[in-house]
């Protein structure tokens, strides 16, 4: 077996959300002829999705220069830590932590940040949810576990709630969604940071802060106070709210937190008896402001009822219509993130970053 030949094919192969190859990412762990099949180890240090079978589009090429009769892949991850934005202290357990943000409300930012991480855990990876939204904290509601309430036997820490797999914490599970919304400016974000570090998260290889709409003194804050690797800007194609989303991308360039890219939600409506695609609120706005800023647009999800009655049930679509196209695009928008967050970040020890104290 000619192992160059096979490197040198392998490393023609590049997704279009990885900037670089496997082969010179050092993704590639071994390769040995067992029998007569090739096999192929691949450490990934992100959570990809549809990885295999574009990977299987290689397999004629690769049998036919190692003489095999089969590929056998064998993937599997190990996130890496990124280093964080900021100098805010690490969370014990907690490698990467993505700040949702919009700056406007009401444009599905919580919405997509539960999706967003139901998809991470989906594609394997652990994962938390911060709902750091105390102008209306949602999550407990969208995840089916309103009245759950986080444990706490040392009367120091807490346990964080556990729902679809994923652990999650609210200011509405500790003061009720009402009585959260009149904190204001720095009770909020002291409340906040005292949640994040007093949760007992575990290893989790992704946190995903839901921050509160805006784009003012307490969002610049909370991203400040939490070890953010890097953040992602919600929008609609309204006008108004990408004027909005572009001040979002600013405040965060401004103190140095990397923007991963922007999501627009509500781009398009598909008429569920022509399938045809109705651009309600203008085309292209999320491609113009991503272009505009040099930041990627991560995908685009459509104007769905389904969506909004899945978050009202407690059961969000990925859970609820796991297979279906709408999940897809959640999930499609998680490995670009991942990818993105490992590919413009470094690399630092995870042992060392995340040591339990
Ligand atoms: N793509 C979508 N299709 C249909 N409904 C949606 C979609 N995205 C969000 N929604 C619905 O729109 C409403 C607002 O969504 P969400 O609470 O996620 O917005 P938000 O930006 O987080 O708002 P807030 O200003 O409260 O932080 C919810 O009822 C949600 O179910």
């Amino acid at each position: 077996m000619n192992n160059e030949q096979i490197s040198a094919r392998l490393s023609q192969f590049r997704p279009p959300h990885w900037a670089q190859d496997p082969v010179s990412a050092g993704f590639v762990r071994d390769m040995s002829l067992e029998q007569d099949s090739l096999v192929i180890s691949l450490v990934l240090p992100f959570v990809d999705y549809r990885l295999e079978a574009e990977l299987r589009t290689l397999d004629a090429d690769l049998c036919r220069l190692s003489g095999a009769r089969a590929v056998r892949w064998q993937l599997s991850q190990d996130v890496a830590t990124l280093a964080q934005a900021n100098d805010a202290q690490a969370v014990p357990g907690v490698r990467n932590i993505i700040a949702v943000s919009s700056g406007k409300g009401g444009v599905g930012k919580s919405t997509t940040a539960v999706n967003l991480a139901l998809a991470l855990s989906r594609l394997g990876a652990r994962v938390g949810i911060l709902d750091a939204d105390v102008y209306g904290p949602s999550i407990p509601m969208m995840l089916g576990v309103s009245d759950a309430k986080p444990e706490s036997d040392d009367g120091k820490t807490m346990a964080p709630v556990t729902a679809h797999g994923i652990k999650a914490n609210s200011i509405g599970f500790l003061v009720g969604a009402e009585d959260a919304t009149v904190w204001r400016g720095p009770m909020a974000s002291k409340a906040l940071a005292q949640i994040l570090r007093e949760t007992r998260w575990g290893d989790l290889d992704y946190l995903v802060v839901d921050l509160p709409p805006g784009t003012g003194d307490i969002q610049i804050t909370i991203a400040q106070q939490v070890p953010t690797t890097g953040a992602l800007v919600i929008t609609t194609p309204q006008n108004v709210a990408l004027a909005d989303a572009t001040k979002g991308i600013s405040m965060f360039q401004k103190v140095n937190i990397p923007v991963l890219g922007v999501v627009e939600n509500m781009s398009y409506h598909l008429c569920s008896q022509c399938d045809h695609k109705e651009f309600l609120f203008g085309e292209g706005g999320g491609q113009r402001v991503s272009d505009e800023h040099q930041v990627p647009l991560l995908g685009q999800l459509p104007l769905d009822v389904r969506i909004c009655q899945h978050m009202d049930n407690g059961t969000p679509t990925l859970i609820a219509e796991p297979d279906g196209a709408l999940a897809q695009g959640y999930l499609n928008i998680a490995a670009r993130v991942a990818a993105g967050l490992y590919f413009s970040g470094k690399t630092i020890p995870t042992r060392l970053y995340t040591r339990q104290v």
